[in-house]
């Protein structure tokens, strides 16, 4: 069972993941870590983030592992633990401007089959382009959206006091940035489930996709 969902920053991919895929007995990957990972260690190694061709050349030296029990996710680059730098600021920052350079795609994307392809009992892999590039055939998609105003207020009650009005505006512009990038931008698949969380607790969003996936079993 292979389950993509995608959806803009603050839709719920993540604690939805988490939850299905602990609740289902699946890995879960976080895919949108593994671009942070990248990202940071291109800060860290002095790498113009707005510069593609350094980016692009640099793009094969880090290596990244996902730990993909739901419980406990983990990521490391180059043996090190990058759980709590990847998630500052500065990477979030500039995390649009290296995950659109195609060179750093192919490399996280095959990647992220590889970890697909060895889960044992399935796994639930949340991004931006699962379901229509990364996994095309998966056997359930979902697409989460939300209010622009219901995602900031969320990711600012993170944040503890960041202002809503700035978190929503560097919202907006990353979507954006996702969304016009050439390769395999945030998209929708056609065969994709929407399910707007707007005004849905994380607890009704996480029961009606534990029902999809269970639908999906019995017709399988
Ligand atoms: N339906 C929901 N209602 C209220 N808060 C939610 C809902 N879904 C997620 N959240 C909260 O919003 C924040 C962002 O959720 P997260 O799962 O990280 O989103 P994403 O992975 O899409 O960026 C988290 O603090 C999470 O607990
Ligand atoms: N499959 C993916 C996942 C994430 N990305 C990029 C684009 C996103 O802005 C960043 C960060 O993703 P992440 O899911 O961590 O973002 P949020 O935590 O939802 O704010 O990575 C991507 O290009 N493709």
């Amino acid at each position: 069972m292979i389950v993509a969902i995608d959806g803009p920053s603050g839709t719920g991919k993540s604690s939805t993941s988490k939850a299905v895929a602990a609740k289902l007995g699946l890995s879960y990957l976080d895919t949108g870590a593994q671009y942070r990972a990248i990202t940071w260690w291109m800060i860290t190694n002095g790498v113009d983030v707005d510069d593609a061709d350094a980016v692009a050349s640099a793009a094969g030296k880090p290596t990244i592992v996902s730990g993909t029990d739901p419980s406990h996710p983990t990521i490391t680059v180059d043996g090190v633990d990058a759980a709590g730098p990847i998630r500052t600021q500065e990477v979030t920052s500039k995390v649009s401007a290296v995950s659109a350079v195609p060179e750093v795609r192919e490399r996280i994307t095959e990647l992220q089959r590889s970890i697909a392809a060895s889960a044992g009992q399935g796994i639930v892999v949340e991004g931006r382009d699962i379901g229509t590039t990364v996994l095309p055939d998966a056997d359930l998609k979902i697409f989460l959206t939300a209010s622009p105003e219901a995602r900031a207020a969320r990711r600012s009650g993170e944040l503890k006091g960041a202002d809503v009005h700035a978190t929503r505006e560097a919202l907006i512009k990353r979507d954006a940035a996702d969304s016009s990038r050439k390769t395999s931008p945030l998209a929708k698949a056609d065969d994709a489930v929407e399910v707007d969380t707007t005004d849905l607790t994380l607890q009704q969003v996480i029961e009606c996709v534990v029902t999809l996936v269970e639908e999906k079993r019995t017709a399988a």
